[in-house]
């Protein structure tokens, strides 16, 4: 059975659920897909660094607080990240990025992006900034260098949109999508209409693992306004810039516009869309919206998110799951990882997959 060498940027809440899961069914998943997953590196702006080419031991690191975590001192580790040493020089197959997201210029991840598929390594991120930023210039580079770049994560956390999109919608012609695209907005929504005062219920979003490291992305609407760039640029075959998609987000909303907005049958919600028109120009927005209730997306609760996708032949096609979450998250770099392996099973340096090769028997 072949083995995937991982190295994981950024060990926050999405890198260590993905660390939990190979922890602990890691066995069960090769089993199942085939391929084995082992950590050789691990780098965070907090912990530093930590490398160990036969495999990490990941069950000492996950049993210990995160904000306790210190790589210095531990064999192979490091008090200094050493973000572009680990990326270039460790010899992993995947690098999984997941350190802050920069709505601004997609910064530093984006570099570790960039030094990853330079060399020769595949990528698979949860960080919106590089794939909304920079996402065409990357996929160029990954596909010059032979390797894989995907980020399912980047869009509706686990919940598989843009596969969905790019797999199971062929001879569709989509014209426009409409959703709510960030957990943490969409449950503070809720709760403010449960009553929940703004500072408390955003405290609950981070302790939940649903708010970004400075929640203002998600308050402020430009979380949402990086998720509709990339879906516009994914489905519609945009090119847009942040600039071109206008923002607004939930601050401005008062408890009491929202409890008295639910009192008559209307629910605010933090709407993200794009519209292609017939000359081919993309419209994007993003805004708070009071929704009558029986609107499709008036019915999304908490971290739950939906993207409406309006398409020639089927009319409305809406796609509803898990915005955000770690454990939610961390399924999404798996879900890259066996896109990645079944892309290039047949590559010289991918792991034997029998069920694949049967496949490409028949
Ligand atoms: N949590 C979610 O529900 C969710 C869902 C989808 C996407 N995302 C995205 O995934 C990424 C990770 O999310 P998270 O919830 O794990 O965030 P987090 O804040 O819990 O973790 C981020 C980690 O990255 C580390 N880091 C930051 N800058 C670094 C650097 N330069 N070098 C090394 N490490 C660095 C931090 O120390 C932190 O431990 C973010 O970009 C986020 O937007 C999160
Ligand atoms: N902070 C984001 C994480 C998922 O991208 C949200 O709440 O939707």
């Amino acid at each position: 059975m072949g083995r995937y060498d991982l190295a994981l940027i950024g060990f926050g809440g999405v890198n260590r659920a993905l660390a939990e899961l190979i922890s602990q069914s890691g066995e069960r998943l090769a089993k199942e897909l085939g391929f084995a997953l082992r950590v050789v590196a691990i780098t965070d702006l907090r912990a530093g660094s930590l490398v160990d080419t036969d495999g990490i031991d990941l069950a000492p690191l996950l049993a210990a607080e995160s904000g306790e975590l210190s790589f210095a001192g531990l064999a192979g580790g490091s008090a200094d990240p050493r973000n572009e040493w680990v990326i270039r020089e460790v010899p992993a197959d995947i690098v999984v990025e997941a350190t802050f997201t920069n709505p601004t210029d997609g910064e530093p991840a984006l570099s570790h992006v960039r030094w990853a598929l330079e060399s020769g390594k595949h990528v698979c991120t949860t960080n919106k900034g590089p794939v909304a930023l920079a996402g065409r210039a990357l996929k160029q580079l990954a596909a010059a260098r032979g390797v894989s770049f995907e980020y399912e994560g980047s869009v509706l956390s686990g919940t598989p949109i843009l596969r969905t999109a790019e797999r199971l919608f062929g001879g569709l012609e989509i014209t426009g999508v409409q959703g709510i695209m960030n957990g943490t907005s969409n449950y503070i929504l809720g709760r403010l209409e449960e009553g929940v005062e703004l500072s408390a219920a955003i405290a609950e979003a981070q302790e939940l693992g649903y708010a970004e490291a400075d929640p203002t992305a998600d308050i402020e609407g430009h979380d949402v306004q990086l998720k509709v760039m990339i879906l516009a640029n994914e489905v519609l075959g945009a090119d847009l810039r942040r600039e071109d998609v206008f923002c607004e987000g939930i601050s401005a909303i008062t408890p009491h516009e929202v409890r008295d907005a639910a009192s008559k049958g209307l629910r605010w919600k933090l709407v993200g869309s794009a519209t292609r028109h017939e000359d081919g120009s993309v419209d994007a927005r993003v805004a708070p919206l009071a929704l009558p209730a029986q609107h499709p997306l008036a019915g999304i609760f908490g971290p739950v998110n939906a993207v409406a996708f309006h398409t020639d032949l089927l009319g409305t096609v809406t796609v509803s799951g898990p915005g955000a979450g770690r454990t939610e998250t961390a399924y999404a770099l798996l879900s890259d990882i066996i896109a990645i392996h079944q892309r290039h099973a047949d590559d010289d340096t991918a792991p034997t997959h029998p069920v694949l090769q049967e496949a490409h028997r028949v």
